[in-house]
Parts: structure tokens; C-alpha cells; sequence
């Protein structure tokens, strides 16, 4: 497991990364989400010792993180690692053999993670001659090959198409499937939505949540919706109900008191049938809004 523990990294006047903790479990996928600047990079630059922390520390399976353990993550840097000029080959057998493993093995893993990405035929090319799209699977290929104890991965997702997303979300959850924490950063809410069994969102380098999506959810906006035969505006002056949205029969509200719930059934159902009573869970992005607001 790793472990990140009030992390302080400051530019000058600026605290890009401010006193941030969270874990990324054994065989977990952890969404890093925040906006521009949030400070997502520099935490991962941290982590891979890159970058010095003004204070806090990184553990890995409970005792300080060394150069060793590091060298066997697997890590897809925000300026992308690879060099333009050189065949995808030699650099992807280059990246297995500095982790220990043996040319050979380093051959034949590149050939097979090419080839799982249709570019099979593609490995003596320059990088510099690939698609950017296609760049992009390979510099995740990089981050994957040799076996890596963990994955941190900086905005892997971006400028692929729905397909290779797809495919690259299946090479991750392998990997994590087989014990390897992994932590991504991405801006795409979907995504981390359908990935990871936990997040952890930043807002101008503070730690503004944490949890799985069901943890977040349940700190999020709880509401209902009431689809009634006829106008829905009564909701509007029921006790104990806060209108979100009232549309022709169909109203969006949040239940303010115990027993709010069944009181404002009971109401629907005395004005006549009711075609829908039920509780709404915030989305991702809704969550995020509200605690990045
Ligand atoms: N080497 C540096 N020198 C000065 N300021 C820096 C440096 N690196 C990052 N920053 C600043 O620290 C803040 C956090 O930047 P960081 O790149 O970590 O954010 P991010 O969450 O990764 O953003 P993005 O989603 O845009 O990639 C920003 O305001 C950035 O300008």
C-alpha cells in the first residue's frame, strides 16, 4: 500500500500541494481529480521522488518509500516520458531491463502489449511517427511493462478514443486486479466514475474529499423525484421540502425533516396516482461541484 501523509509542497508564495494524505490500497484504482493547478502533478512528483516535499511524507507498505521501491513503480510523467526519436522497441525493452528484467523477456512483453493494441507491426517505428493518440498507448505500455509493484499514472486517459480508453482501462484493472495499487489523475469524471473503487479530489492544492464514490455520495445532496398524474407545484408549499425543480408532473426536491418522505408520499397519493417516488444519488460531477465550489 501507499501512503501519502500531509504532503506540503510550496512555489515561492504559492502552496501547490497543501498538507495532503490519502492511501492508494493494494489492488486499488484511485481517481486523482481536481482542476486546473489543483496541484495533482506535483503530488505524483513527489511520490516519485522527482520533486522534494516542504514537508510530509511517502510510505510504501508502511515504512518510508526508498529509490529502489520507486524504481519498480511504473510511472506515465504529465510530459510523457519517451523519446520522439527512438523505436517504441528499444525504449520499451530499455524501461524493463532498468527494472531487472531480462532482454529477452523485455522483447517479448513489448511484442505482446503492442500487438494487444493493434501496433503490432509499429514497434521498429520512431514514436514520433505514431498517431498521438497512439503515442499515448504506448507511453502507458511504458508504464506497465516489467511488472511494476505500483502505478502512477498522470492523465493517462487524455486524447484517447473511446476504444483505446476501453482498452487501456482493461490493462489497468488487470493490474490492479493483480494486487497493484494504481493511482490516475484525470479530469474526465465518467471515467474515474466507472474505474476506481475510490477518489480523492484537490482544489488549489488542498484535499477537499476522499472515499469511494458510495462514501462520497452519502456526504453528498440527497434527493427525490415525485412523478405525479397531474401539476407537481404543490411540492412547493409542502413542509419540510426544498424544490430543486418543479417540471409539469415531475418534481425534483430535497426532504428537509424525519418522516418528510412518507408524509409527502402520503400527499401525492391523496391527489392521485403517483408514477414515481424515488431517491436521486448525486453524480460525480455533481459531487465534485459542490465540494470544489
Ligand atoms: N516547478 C514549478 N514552479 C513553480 N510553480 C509550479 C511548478 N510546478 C507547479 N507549479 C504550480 O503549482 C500549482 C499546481 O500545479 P500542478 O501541475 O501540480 O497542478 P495539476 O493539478 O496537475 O494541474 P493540471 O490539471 O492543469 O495538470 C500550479 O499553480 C502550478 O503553476
Amino acid at each position: 500500500m501507499l501512503e501519502v501523509s500531509h504532503l506540503t509542497r510550496t512555489f515561492g508564495q504559492l502552496k501547490a500541494v497543501d498538507d495532503v494524505s490519502f492511501d492508494v490500497p493494494t489492488g486499488q484504482m484511485i481517481g486523482f481529480v481536481g482542476g486546473n493547478g489543483a496541484g495533482k502533478t506535483t503530488t505524483m512528483r513527489m511520490i516519485m521522488g522527482l520533486l522534494a516535499p516542504d514537508g510530509g511524507t511517502v510510505t510504501w507498505n508502511g515504512r518510508p518509500i526508498t529509490r529502489e521501491d520507486r524504481a519498480h513503480f511504473g510511472y506515465m510523467p504529465e510530459e510523457r516520458g519517451l523519446y520522439p526519436k527512438q523505436a517504441i522497441v528499444d525504449q520499451l525493452i530499455y524501461i524493463a531491463r532498468l527494472k531487472g528484467m531480462t532482454a529477452a523477456a523485455a522483447r517479448a512483453e513489448a511484442t505482446s502489449l503492442m500487438e494487444r493494441f493493434g501496433l503490432g507491426d509499429r514497434l521498429k517505428d520512431k514514436l514520433e511517427k505514431l498517431s498521438l493518440g497512439n503515442q499515448q498507448r504506448v507511453q502507458i505500455a511504458a508504464a506497465v511493462m516489467a511488472n511494476p509493484i505500483a502505478l502512477i499514472l498522470d492523465e493517462p486517459f487524455s486524447g484517447l478514443d473511446p476504444k483505446a480508453v476501453d482498452q487501456m482501462a482493461g490493462l489497468l484493472a488487470e493490474r490492479a486486479a493483480r494486487g497493484v495499487p494504481v493511482l490516475f489523475s484525470s479530469h474526465q469524471l465518467d471515467l474515474i466514475d466507472r474505474l476506481c473503487d475510490g477518489l480523492v479530489i484537490l482544489s488549489e492544492g488542498r484535499m477537499v474529499a476522499d472515499g469511494t464514490k458510495d462514501e462520497l455520495e452519502s456526504r453528498g445532496r440527497l434527493r427525490h423525484r415525485l412523478v405525479v398524474d397531474g401539476d407537481a407545484g404543490w411540492v412547493r408549499d409542502f413542509p419540510d421540502v426544498r424544490v430543486d425543480d418543479v417540471d409539469g408532473s415531475t418534481a425534483l426536491v430535497e426532504l428537509q425533516g424525519p418522516g418528510a418522505e412518507q408524509a409527502l408520499l402520503t400527499e401525492a397519493l391523496r391527489r392521485g396516482s403517483v408514477h414515481e417516488f424515488a431517491i436521486v444519488r448525486p453524480t460525480l460531477s455533481e459531487i465534485y461541484r459542490e465540494v470544489t465550489a
